[in-house]
């Protein structure tokens, strides 16, 4: 095995290889005991399972936050455990290597914190390449070719929009707002309107599980009576849902559309030919790429896979150095 792909989201985490493509595909969350921080209980879907019924002496950590490590440590905890995970009969003594996607507009601190965390989690030369270069590549976009591509990408925690050309970032803008925030939308409203007290994993639930057409079933949510404290269940309209957080994506589209105030002419010449291409899993949102359309005034496009293009690009980055290379200069 040469290497591993990898984005390391918010929400999720995705690792690709060269010979097997996507090998994990798991929320980013990782389960500690408390006494012993640095040692991995379990992660992933096993840990994520557990949320909501945490014993004591257990403890739950998001180790990436608004696409960027927070803490050192776990971070690496977190990572080694994936690598074991994705490939667990590696021979010792061949260190793999790794590309790991990072947001477009991270810090060079920040981008420190992950070369860090990779080498001691047992990788060597590892390459960085932005989020949006690595979703375009995986969706079979060529980001070195001198003509402009808009990504999009609505993930756990962050929101960006990025214009890219010929190995360079022409435009850029990003927003700690998204799809964490949209599930905090619903559970207020769920509050709000229905008296009903549910946590962040039930009102995802509802967003992700929203029925696209009437002839599906309603969605039904089960939550507290926010008097009586009792159980009770609520039948959802997706109408409701949609309301619940659309001031939340209007306020990401706004924010991300000035990114058009900087592009030249012929590069809005060139997305208006092609579209925007909308990754990540806020882009699979229902309403999502209307409103995307009617902010920039361009056509969108949503990639076949939102949740695995990013690592797909990443490990695809392992065949195509250039990218790297162009995009971390
Ligand atoms: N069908 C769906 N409809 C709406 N939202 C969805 C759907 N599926 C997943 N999501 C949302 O997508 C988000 C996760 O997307 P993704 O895995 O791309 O983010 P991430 O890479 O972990 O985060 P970030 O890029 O911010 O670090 C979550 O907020 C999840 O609720």
């Amino acid at each position: 095995m040469r290497g591993f792909g990898i984005d390391l989201g918010t929400a999720n985490t995705v690792v690709g290889t060269p010979e097997d493509g996507i090998v994990l595909n798991e929320p980013s969350l990782l389960m500690v005991r408390t006494r012993e921080p640095h040692k991995a209980l379990t992660i992933g879907h096993e840990a994520s399972d557990l949320v909501d019924r945490i014993p004591s002496g257990i403890t739950a950590i998001h180790p990436i936050r608004d696409g960027v490590i927070v803490d050192l440590g776990t971070a690496r905890t977190f990572v080694s455990a994936v690598l074991e995970r994705a490939a667990p009969r590696r021979r010792f003594g061949t260190r793999p290597t790794g590309v790991v996607a990072v947001p477009a507009g991270v810090t060079p601190l920040e981008r420190r914190a992950m070369l860090e965390v990779a080498h001691e989690a047992g990788l060597r030369k590892v390459g960085l390449v932005p989020e949006p270069v690595a979703g375009a590549l995986g969706c079979g976009l060529n980001p070195l070719e001198p003509s402009t591509h808009l990504v999009v990408d609505i993930g756990g925690g962050t929101s960006e929009v990025t214009a890219l050309c010929y190995g360079g970032v022409l435009s850029h803008r990003s927003c700690r707002i998204a799809g964490n925030d949209l599930n905090r939308a619903i559970l207020r409203y769920l509050r709000a309107e229905h008296e009903l007290v549910v946590g962040e994993f039930t009102a995802e639930r509802a967003k992700v599980g929203a029925p696209e057409t009437a002839e599906e079933q309603p969605l039904v949510v089960e939550g507290r009576d926010a008097a009586t404290g009792r159980v009770r269940l609520v039948t959802l309209e997706t109408e409701e849902i949609m309301d619940a957080v659309r001031p939340t994506m209007t306020s990401i589209v706004q924010t991300l559309s000035a990114c058009l105030d900087d592009l030249p002419a012929r590069a809005i010449g060139d997305v208006m030919a092609e579209g925007m291409l909308a990754i990540g899993g806020g882009s699979m949102l229902r309403g999502l790429p209307q409103l995307l359309e009617e902010a920039f005034g361009l056509p969108v496009k949503t990639a076949e896979r939102p949740l695995t293009c990013v690592a797909e690009g990443a490990t695809a980055c392992m065949d195509h150095p250039e990218v790297v290379a162009a995009y971390s200069a």
